[in-house]
């Protein structure tokens, strides 16, 4: 096993082909390489096994899980600039998993297209004009107000009862979403076959982010050994259907003017400059990006309040003295709620929704720290392991909003430095940051001005469980499930 081992290494180095050395890392064994780390009881917390690997070998680990090539994990403030800023263009790619390409998916996706791609340059103006930019947000704010107004009163009605809070946040995101492409609500809609669009999409996005036995060993994708690209295509196809039939077919054959994104995205479809293929992956693309990240964080915020009730009730004393006998929340009134902010952002920082940033080097020659980093070699970018490094943020794993209120020009945007990044950095930084940066705050303010929270079947604040779940985003492994009581 050692010859084998050192053999191993040698072609590594010589795939290298550098005069630099490649970055440290655990021996790999033959074909299997590292993949046993990743399986098993810590399968569901890669970014845990990686941040662990970097106590062992440095901010700069290699790792290769199986046969699918080399990754190298970042997890220092200082190396994730190097790889992000300076190194920019040459990580223009991502990582592919085996289940995007079902349908194809992942060719005309935003996520996974190369950044000199034209479709992924017109697909991030668009966002940036319609989404996220000045305009873009103070037109689509009465939608986001309308929303979370609706989500209060919908709480508020249920007083009394227990509720999974990650569903009514996501209905209410869906809506959002829906509204500024559509102008119309999605999740009642039913899709061809009587399944609800709510609970498709999250059928998908479920068999999407789960492992792929292909993703190491790529000679088994043809066998589609878990039948998970079967399932996917079949949820996309009727997802596909519906964006095409339900709103882009009848928005062709009207001649009203809604003003909306897809009104937008059509006169696009006119100059030949979209095809329909290429519009339904981008609605499928926009609605899982925004539905998931959002929920998770409003679920992450409840659960760390619920178990911190008394920074639940200074938040909430906040919000009772800001708006008073003001009924609803609404954006504007986001300015005089620092603590909310702080809250969202610690957040962010304690829980990254995407703790794992993935890229691929596409060009030759790249270096990171002193090691060379060859063509193909997949980067993650430990976001969670920088969040959480004692070094660099005391009381790092404790949530504590406060810290940010005494630093409020760290938006969330994030720092300079590099040690607060929740939302990626350089040309494939989020583009929905800064809606997003409004809609959550928005939504965790309308779910606890005068609305009181308490927890289900005697479970005590001391008892509500933290455990996380990696499924490329970082979820609460368990939904979380509280009691609304209304204080009006
Ligand atoms: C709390 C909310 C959100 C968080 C924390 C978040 C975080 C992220 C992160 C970390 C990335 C990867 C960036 C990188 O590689 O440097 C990303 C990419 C992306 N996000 Fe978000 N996001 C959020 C909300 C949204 C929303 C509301 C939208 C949509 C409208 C959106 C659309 C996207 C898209 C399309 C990409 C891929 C960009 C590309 O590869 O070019 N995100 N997001």
């Amino acid at each position: 096993v050692h010859v084998i081992c050192a053999l191993d290494e040698h072609k590594r180095k010589r795939f290298s082909g550098a005069s630099l050395p490649l970055p440290p890392g655990p021996v790999a064994l033959p074909i299997v390489g590292n993949a046993f780390s990743f399986i098993g009881p810590f399968g569901h917390n890669p970014h845990r096994i990686l941040t662990s690997l970097a106590k062992t070998y440095g901010s700069i680990v290699s790792f290769r899980p199986g046969m699918a090539g080399n990754f190298v994990v970042v997890s220092s403030p200082e190396a994730a600039r190097e790889a992000l800023i300076n190194n920019d263009a040459a990580l223009a790619a991502r990582f592919v998993p085996d289940n995007t390409r079902a349908l194809g998916h992942c060719s005309e996706s935003m996520f996974f297209l190369p950044t000199y791609s034209h479709l992924w340059k017109q697909h991030r103006i668009t966002l940036g004009t319609s989404l996220s930019s000045a305009r873009g947000l103070d037109t689509t704010r009465p939608i986001r107000d309308r929303h979370a107004c609706r989500l209060s009163e919908h709480l508020r009605f249920c007083s009394g009862m227990p509720i999974k809070i990650g569903e009514a946040v996501q209905g209410t995101v869906l809506d959002v979403m829906s509204n500024i492409l559509f102008t119309k609500d999605v999740t009642h809609l039913r899709v061809k076959g009587g399944q609800l669009f709510k609970d498709l999409l999250v059928e998908v996005l479920e068999d999407w982010t789960k492992p792929n036995v292909s993703d190491a060993f790529p000679f088994f994708a043809s066998l589609d050994l878990l039948g998970s690209r079967r399932r996917i295509s079949r949820g996309l196809a009727k997802l596909y259907k519906f964006f095409d039939e339900e709103f882009v077919e009848r928005r062709l054959g009207s001649s009203e003017n809604h003003h909306d994104l897809l009104d937008f995205i059509l006169s696009q479809h006119a100059k030949s400059k979209l095809t329909r293929s290429e519009i339904t992956k981008f609605f499928t693309d926009i609605f899982l990006a925004a539905s998931n990240t959002s929920r998770i964080i409003v679920e992450w915020a409840m659960a760390l309040l619920l178990k911190h009730p008394e920074k639940m009730k200074k938040l909430r004393a906040e919000l009772a003295a800001s708006l008073g006998t003001k009924e609803f929340v609404q954006e504007s009134d986001l300015d005089k709620l620092p603590y909310i902010h702080a809250v969202v952002k610690e957040i962010l920082r304690l829980q990254p929704s995407a703790p794992l940033l993935p890229r691929m080097v596409s060009t030759d020659g790249m270096s990171l720290g002193g090691f060379s980093v060859p063509i193909g070699t997949n980067i993650l970018i430990n976001l969670w392991a920088i969040g959480t490094d004692p070094t660099v943020w005391p009381q790092a794993g404790e949530f504590v909003p406060e810290r940010f209120l005494g630093s409020p020009s760290l938006d969330f945007r994030g720092s300079e430095d590099f040690t607060y990044r929740p939302f990626g950095a350089g040309r494939r930084m989020c583009p929905g940051l800064d809606f997003a940066a409004q809609l959550i705050p928005l939504l965790l303010a309308s779910m606890l001005h005068k609305i009181d929270w308490s927890l289900p079947d005697g479970i005590v604040p001391e008892d509500v469980d933290l455990r996380d779940r990696y499924s490329m985003v970082l979820e609460l492994a368990k939904p979380l499930i509280a009691v609304p009581v209304s204080t009006v």
